[in-house]
């Protein structure tokens, strides 16, 4: 039954005229015949049969005649069924052709009128569709790239950085001969006969007036290696331009984070200057206080409008500076030629009694007017051109016509800030910023502003994961095995220094004693941290540099500047804390084209976040892994568990 009334309603079936089909029609045919000839044209209810439903096949089957049972099956009874009227046949096909006709013309106006509209909209796509406004689809903005995001919010100076090469060479060349544009006197080529280049020098903006008070020079921000020699690229010029001098006055002012490194930049400002008659001071807190203004100042008694000074140059600290600024009498930065700041950044995160901004009011001059009113104040041609309004007659017009300070701040860092706040509160005088990197084609200033720095070329980085027990014996490990002396050992803190020290003798002590060497070959291993004297530290030191000392054990106090040049290897025995920590400590060796080793020792569960900071810093893959196994630590093994029993009873007692 479902397969005939399927075939009912298909299309194809309904052409294929059936049997029972075929035999009304014959019969109808044959009525028509007979038919009396008056009869046609005439409206006869034969003509209804026209209307009748053809009989499916399912009546065909021969039950029963078609002509019985097609209305019946179909429709309802006659009388229930409201009659229609029904008009002549003909006249209704010719209506029906015309409303056809009218309708085929109206869908094709329709069409046209379609047409059109999509011909125009295609033709302006932009012109809004009359009623419903169209949106756009929901999309995720383009976010912008990392390198965007970075330059954004930089100083403006800093982006406009110059671009040096690191492995451009400067020969400085013998007397007599065109320098290359140095500006090194005969006297200072002499004293660094053999450096290589001063590529920093030569690019500096410097003048050589040492009151360059109409026109003063602008500010300098240099970003360059570890060990590429920045401590030179300020040295030489000052020592040059104040050799100019005739009066002896407080012209340049180094300020620099540790004590150690204001006895190594005085140790080079004395190797540059000798013979130059240039008086070099220091203020670390080292010596007394008055021991130190005594230094620094030839007349304490007397108020003198211009200061007074012992000393051309002052090495110091920011805390000692500070005291003197505030503590001792005559002591003036009103004629500053030059403001270093070295280790920059270090410096710059130091707020203490807010350094800066006191360091920077010295240098300006004060906006209250003679504090001598009526009379003059003795040694009055002391007074630094941009200070005449300390002076009572400062109101005549050719004197105070100059009231620029000239002052000449400059920056220095291998790892220099690139925060807007901190470089806006040094209050930079058109400043010019110099990026030194290996390759001067690269990324450039894009470098400094994602905190991707440039390591030494001849410096080889390696990193070693493992548990953190295991950690003392692949440091032995190291050092046995792998010749790791005349090296640095960075720990986190005093007190893990001293405990590895420890342990260290202990061990090296039981591995002579088993293999019968003796004492003259033993490993020197010293500590040296916050927790020892001034004095000790720098006995320490000396010992180091004359290689007394293999090993010296260190907290992060001399990670930044020291310079010396026979390390050969550094151990990060922790991790350190962030990327800047690791280019400075790192930093001390492979220094002025020297090769160097980087050993970092990764305990397991820090492995994760010290490889991201590499990574972070696109420094991960120039960092070698190296891999430590048993059988590498086998022949230590006993020597080191007997060491650990030794230091747990030394920390018992
Ligand atoms: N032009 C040069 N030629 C050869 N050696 C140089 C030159 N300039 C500096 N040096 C040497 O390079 C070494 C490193 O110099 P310096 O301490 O100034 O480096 P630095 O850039 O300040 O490093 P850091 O960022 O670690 O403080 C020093 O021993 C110095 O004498």
């Amino acid at each position: 039954m479902v397969v005939v009334v399927a075939a009912a309603t298909s299309p194809e079936k309904n052409k294929v005229k059936t049997k029972a089909k075929q035999r009304y029609l014959k019969r109808k045919k044959q009525r028509r015949k007979n038919k009396p000839k008056a009869a046609t044209g005439a409206v006869s209810d034969s003509d209804d049969e026209e209307d009748v439903e053809i009989p499916s096949d399912a009546h065909a089957d021969g039950e029963g005649t078609a002509e019985d049972e097609l209305p019946a099956a179909k429709d309802p009874p006659v009388e229930d069924k409201p009659r229609k009227e029904k008009r002549p046949k003909k006249r209704q096909k010719v209506e029906e052709t015309e409303d056809a006709d009218a309708e085929m013309q109206e869908l094709e106006a329709q069409d046209v009128a379609q047409d059109t509209v999509m011909r125009d909209a295609a033709a302006d796509a932009s012109a809004p569709l009359p009623t419903l406004p169209s949106f756009p689809l929901p999309a995720l903005p383009d976010a912008p790239s990392k390198s965007v995001l970075a330059l954004q919010g930089l100083d403006r100076a800093l982006v406009g950085a110059e671009i040096v090469d690191a492995n451009g060479l400067l020969p400085i060349p013998p007397d007599g001969e065109d320098d290359g544009g140095t500006g090194l006197s005969e006297k200072n080529s002499e004293a660094t006969a053999g450096a290589r280049h001063c590529g920093t020098f030569r690019r500096n903006p410097l003048r050589r007036s040492l009151y360059p008070t109409f026109d003063p020079p602008r500010d300098v921000c240099v970003s360059a290696p570890t060990g590429s020699g920045k401590t030179l690229a300020y040295v030489l010029p000052i020592v040059e331009i104040l050799s100019t001098r005739i009066v002896t006055r407080l012209r340049a002012l180094v300020v620099l984070p540790t004590r150690d490194l204001v006895t190594q930049v005085r140790e080079t400002f004395e190797a540059v200057g000798r013979g130059r008659g240039l008086k070099i001071g220091t203020a670390t807190g080292q010596h007394s206080f008055s021991h130190e203004q005594s230094q620094l100042v030839a007349d304490k008694t007397t108020h003198l409008a211009g200061g007074s000074s012992r000393i051309d140059i002052l090495i110091c600290t920011p805390g000692r500076l500070i005291d003197h600024l505030n503590g001792t009498p005559n002591f003036s930065l009103q004629h500053l030629r030059f403001l270093v700041i070295d280790e920059a950044d270090r410096l710059l995160a130091q707020s203490f009694q807010e350094w800066l901004v006191q360091v920077l009011t010295a240098t300006r001059p004060p906006s209250h007017d003679s504090p001598f009113p009526g009379s003059l104040p003795q040694y009055h041609d002391a007074v630094a051109p941009a200070f005449r309004n300390l002076l009572p007659y400062a109101d005549i017009p050719s004197i105070t016509d100059c009231k620029e300070p000239s002052c000449q701040k400059l920056l220095f860092s291998a790892t220099l800030t690139r925060d807007p706040g901190k470089l806006a509160a040094l209050e930079l005088r058109d400043p010019k910023y110099f990026v030194v990197q290996g390759n001067s084609d690269g990324p450039g200033v894009l470098d400094v502003a994602m905190d991707k720095f440039t390591m030494p070329a001849t410096l080889t980085e390696h990193m070693l994961v493992c548990e953190s027990s295991l950690k003392p014996l692949i440091f032995f490990y190291l050092v046995y095995q792998r010749n790791v002396t005349n090296a640095l050992v960075f720990t986190k803190s005093a007190e893990s220094t001293a405990r590895l020290v420890r342990l260290f003798d202990f061990f090296d002590t039981a591995k002579r004693m088993a293999t019968g060497a003796s004492e003259t070959s033993a490993i020197v291993v010293r500590a040296y941290s916050s927790d020892l004297g001034a004095g000790e530290r720098k006995s320490i030191l000396d010992k180091f540099k004359a290689q007394e000392i293999q090993i010296l054990v260190c907290s992060d106090l001399i990670s930044r500047g020291i310079d010396i040049s026979h390390v050969s290897h550094v151990v990060s025995y922790d991790v350190p804390v962030d990327m800047r920590k690791y280019v400075h400590r790192v930093g001390r060796t492979a220094r002025a084209g020297r090769n160097g080793d980087a050993w970092t020792l990764v305990e397991e569960q820090e492995a994760r976040y010290f490889k991201a900071m590499l990574k972070q810093a696109e420094h991960l893959e120039k960092v070698k892994r190296l891999k430590v196994g048993e059988k590498d630590l086998a022949p230590l093994t006993v020597h080191y568990e007997g060491a650990l029993n030794q230091l747990k009873e030394s920390y018992a007692r």
